[in-house]
């Protein structure tokens, strides 16, 4: 299980941990059952064999870093976050900081075709066709995870999960994010100052769960993510392996009040310590605004009573705004 309520101060270890793999080309009860067993355990895991074209991956990815390669006069054009658009260092409206710049978008066409001005100049409409192709994959394997964890779990509506996302007025997101490389004198001198490299580590992005259902998230090959994962020694923060070729799985907010605390929702962070310069791209798999998140029944028994009051995923997103990015952000609905 992984820890959820310790302060990200005293967790500094840093721990090897084979990350649950499911192959999407094992038969389907035996992967449903995998990503159960993944999702309790960790909230967290890799996917291989998930058909979705290299092509479509590298086209985004090359767009991406056309835009992080403009000039900051350029990109400030596509920003300031509303928290939308593009931004560099803060992260949301309550003061968080990060070591990085990123676009962050809505999955909407017609706000992708509206932002595309801004961040594409030379050609807006291939910008656009380049993140609808993106979102059309990553909507569909969210689905078919989402449909499998149904199955997996044994609900009686198996598309109870997946059609939050499918809905046309769904609320996900595309997040861009762009960690630029570490210099040189910085490195070294983070080398020499302890002999704890973790220590001295800069963070990227900070430790926080993700407020959503489902998050699909790949990486170019410069190593970054980690997941706080528990050990019979407390919290330790695991190092994920970056592999272009697969995604990562994090399950969120909703997805743990959806299953009565069941799933678990990964807590994560980013760092940015490399000499290379990191690109992940995220899919955040949201309801619309007007769902209403309620433990699904089956998930409620006498041995594992309700847990979290029903709420709307507007009225949560309007509560996660007003928090910070560590912030635990389901106490809020936890029944005492
Ligand atoms: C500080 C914040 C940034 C964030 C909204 C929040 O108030 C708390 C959750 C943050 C997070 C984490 C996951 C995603 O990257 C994100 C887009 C999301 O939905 O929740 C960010 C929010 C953000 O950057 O706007
Ligand atoms: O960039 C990453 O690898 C992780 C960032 C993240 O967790 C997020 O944007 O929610
Ligand atoms: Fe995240």
């Amino acid at each position: 299980m992984v820890v959820a309520s310790l302060e990200p101060v005293g967790v500094e270890r840093i721990r090897a941990l084979s990350v649950p793999v499911i192959d999407l080309s094992w038969r389907r009860e035996r992967a449903s059952k995998m990503i159960v067993r993944a999702c309790e355990e960790f909230g967290f895991f890799k996917v291989v064999n998930h058909g979705v074209s290299e092509d479509v991956v590298s086209s985004l990815e090359d767009e991406a870093m056309k835009f992080f390669s403009l000039s900051a006069r350029e990109k400030q054009q596509a920003g300031p976050p509303n928290p939308l658009g593009y931004g560099v260092r803060g992260i949301g409206f309550t003061g968080d900081i990060g070591e990085l710049e990123y676009l962050l978008l809505h999955t909407n066409p017609s706000f992708i075709s509206q932002k595309a001005h801004s961040i594409c100049k030379s050609n807006p409409s291939e910008f656009c066709d380049v993140v609808e192709e993106y979102v059309g994959a990553m909507k569909e394997l969210a689905s078919e995870i989402l449909e499998m964890v149904g199955e997996g779990l044994g609900l009686g509506d198996k598309q109870g999960l997946s059609k939050f996302i499918r809905d046309s007025e769904n609320d996900s997101l595309l997040r861009l994010n762009h960690y630029t490389a570490i210099q040189e004198d910085e490195a070294n001198a983070s080398k020499a100052g302890s002999k704890d490299s973790t220590r001295n580590a800069r963070v990227g992005f900070g430790e926080h769960s993700d407020p959503q259902i489902i998050t699909v998230l790949r990486s170019n090959d410069v190593p970054g993510l980690q997941i706080l994962a528990s050990s019979p020694e407390g919290p330790v923060w695991v190092p994920v392996q970056p592999d272009p070729t697969a995604f990562y799985v994090l399950g969120g907010d909703l997805l743990r009040a959806l299953t009565n605390g069941r799933l678990m929702s990964v807590r994560h962070r980013a760092m940015a310590n490399c000499r290379r310069s990191r690109l992940s791209m995220i899919y955040f798999g949201t309801p619309p605004l007007h769902a209403r998140i309620s433990p699904f029944p089956e998930t409620v028994t006498p041995q594992a009573p309700r847990r979290y009051k029903s709420f709307t995923w507007a009225e949560f997103k309007k509560a996660m705004y007003s928090l910070r990015l560590g912030n635990n952000r389901l106490d809020l609905y936890r029944l005492r």
